[in-house]
């Protein structure tokens, strides 16, 4: 009886302690993860723009576009990062842009009062006449001459004697005018950006809004493939009449697609990134989305990244012909990025559908452009903005809050937006317009320019290693 009791006995002891031994285990795995989850200040594995480096924001104020500006204590138009105080700025308080702090407090301010809204939502056309009269109050009270662009090189002298032009009703051509490459090219007209995931249809809105230009050669054109990666490294295409340059179309690499390198995504982020932040001449970032896909989380990502950088923008959901109902499937868009009322622009590169639209709203955005530099002091003296090179704060440099975008992406619950869209790591390409393999993405890249894709990455890996050796986050 003594024995049976002793044998019930020893398992049960073995188990309590083994339990106990367990407990310990997991507890301290939980306290692990608890210090983990404390030390990362930013884990965000869903969200990771174009442009990932949070740091890149810093001194750039948020404009969505000019037509749709934020109502919140805005600065003026004359206050884009088009050059101005640059190093000297941060001396008196103020960011690059020559905004002072207490501007950037008073935006952050209402940021937390629409937490669930982005901050481009809310500019409907009266908040915005009302936003330009409060902002232009607000920015005279708070800023001073050095809030001026300085007009201190040839492009933006150049720059502010543009006059627009009748797209169709002016004979042009479409030149090829080469890459992004570590010296800028210097142009003399403003400049349209076409950005989005790859095979969005970049490319081929570009030449659809060219298509009455004559191109002397197909290699002007714009490359268009059913492939993802077409488009490579950015790209600068010049519409011109009897030789005279009317307006630049950047065409910018997709991003998204998964099956590209690690290495190839980080060149692709780096030059757009390098490209917007440094571009004088930038009127307005078309930033497409496919009318048939779930807005994705990079596309969000992407948006919030764009305003946060104060790149003016417009939204174009592409490929309308391929829908039975493209307005229901532009609310859908509307919702999913948080837009205000009307957007996006709905076109269609097969039919032309929108296209017209756009070129008013492209020319608009030009004039929009030479007027903020019109409208501002001409500085002689060397050493603006953009004279730093690489577009970014120096180290040291302090800290700013422009990231009303990025809080937003980071804001927002689970409920409001449809779990269906696709993160940007499962990205896959529409089988409609594709069926890309490997060996196809391969193929199309060799037919690229190769020289073109040696200078990108080339570029885009000394900045890597640039930024690694100044102690920056490269991700
Ligand atoms: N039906 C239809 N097809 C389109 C439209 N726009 C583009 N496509 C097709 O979509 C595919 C991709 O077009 P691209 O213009 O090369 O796309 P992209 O955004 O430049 O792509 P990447 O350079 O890879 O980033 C091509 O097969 C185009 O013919 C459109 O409006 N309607
Ligand atoms: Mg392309």
């Amino acid at each position: 009886m003594n024995l049976l009791k002793l044998a019930s006995e020893i398992p049960k002891a073995n188990f309590t302690s083994q339990k106990k031994s367990n407990m310990l285990r997991l507890f301290a795995i939980l306290i692990c993860a608890c210090l983990v989850q404390s030390f990362v200040p930013h884990f965000r594995p869903h969200f990771r723009p174009i442009i990932s480096n949070k740091r890149s924001f810093r001194g750039i104020n948020p404009l969505f576009s000019k037509s749709d500006r934020s109502p919140r204590g805005h600065v003026s138009k004359s206050s884009k990062s088009r050059g101005s105080a640059g190093p000297k700025g941060k001396k008196d308080g103020k960011n690059r842009t020559g905004v002072k702090k207490e501007e950037k407090i008073m935006k952050t301010d209402v940021t937390a009062t629409n937490n669930h809204q982005p901050p481009w939502a809310i500019a409907t056309k009266k908040q915005n006449k009302q936003s330009t009269t409060s902002s232009t109050s607000t920015t005279s009270a708070t800023s001073t001459p050095d809030n001026a662009i300085p007009m201190n090189d040839a492009t933006l002298r150049s720059l502010s004697t543009w006059k627009p032009f009748s797209p169709y009703k002016t004979p042009s051509t479409l030149t090829f005018l080469g890459s992004l490459s570590s010296t800028l090219p210097s142009l003399l007209t403003p400049e349209i950006a076409f950005l989005g995931r790859s095979n969005v249809g970049k490319s081929s809105l570009l030449n659809i809004l060219s298509s009455s230009s004559q191109s002397s050669h197909p290699s002007d054109r714009a490359r268009v493939g059913k492939t993802p990666g077409a488009t490579a490294s950015v790209n600068y295409y010049s519409l011109e009449s009897e030789k005279k340059p009317l307006i630049t179309f950047v065409d910018l690499p997709g991003f998204g697609y998964a099956k590209l390198s690690r290495e190839v995504k980080e060149s692709i982020s780096l030059t757009a990134e390098k490209y917007l932040s440094t571009s004088k001449s930038l009127a307005l970032g078309v930033l497409l989305l496919d009318i048939r896909r779930e807005v994705s989380d990079d596309d969000r990502a992407v948006l919030a990244a764009l305003y946060d950088m104060d790149v003016p923008l417009i939204i174009v959901a592409t490929k309308s012909d391929k829908v039975k109902d493209p307005s229901l499937e532009k609310l859908k868009i509307n919702k999913g990025l948080g837009l205000p009322p009307g957007q996006p622009l709905v076109v269609s590169s097969e039919t032309g559908e929108g296209v017209r639209d756009l070129w008013k709203i492209l020319i608009e955005a030009c004039e929009e452009l030479v007027e903020e530099i019109n409208g501002v002091e001409v500085e002689e003296e060397e050493g603006g903005f953009y004279d730093d090179g690489d577009g970014y704060g120096e180290e040291g440099e302090e800290e700013l809050m422009y990231d009303q975008g990025y809080d937003w992406v980071q804001s927002f619950g689970d409920d409001q937006f449809d779990d269906e869209s696709d993160s940007g790591a499962n990205y896959a390409v529409d089988s409609l317009d594709s069926e890309a393999t490997f060996a196809d993405i391969n193929r199309e890249k060799q037919m690229n320019d190769p020289a073109n894709q040696r200078i990108t990455l080339k570029d885009s890996l000394s900045r890597l290693k640039k930024m690694e050796k100044d102690g920056r986050d490269v991700l």
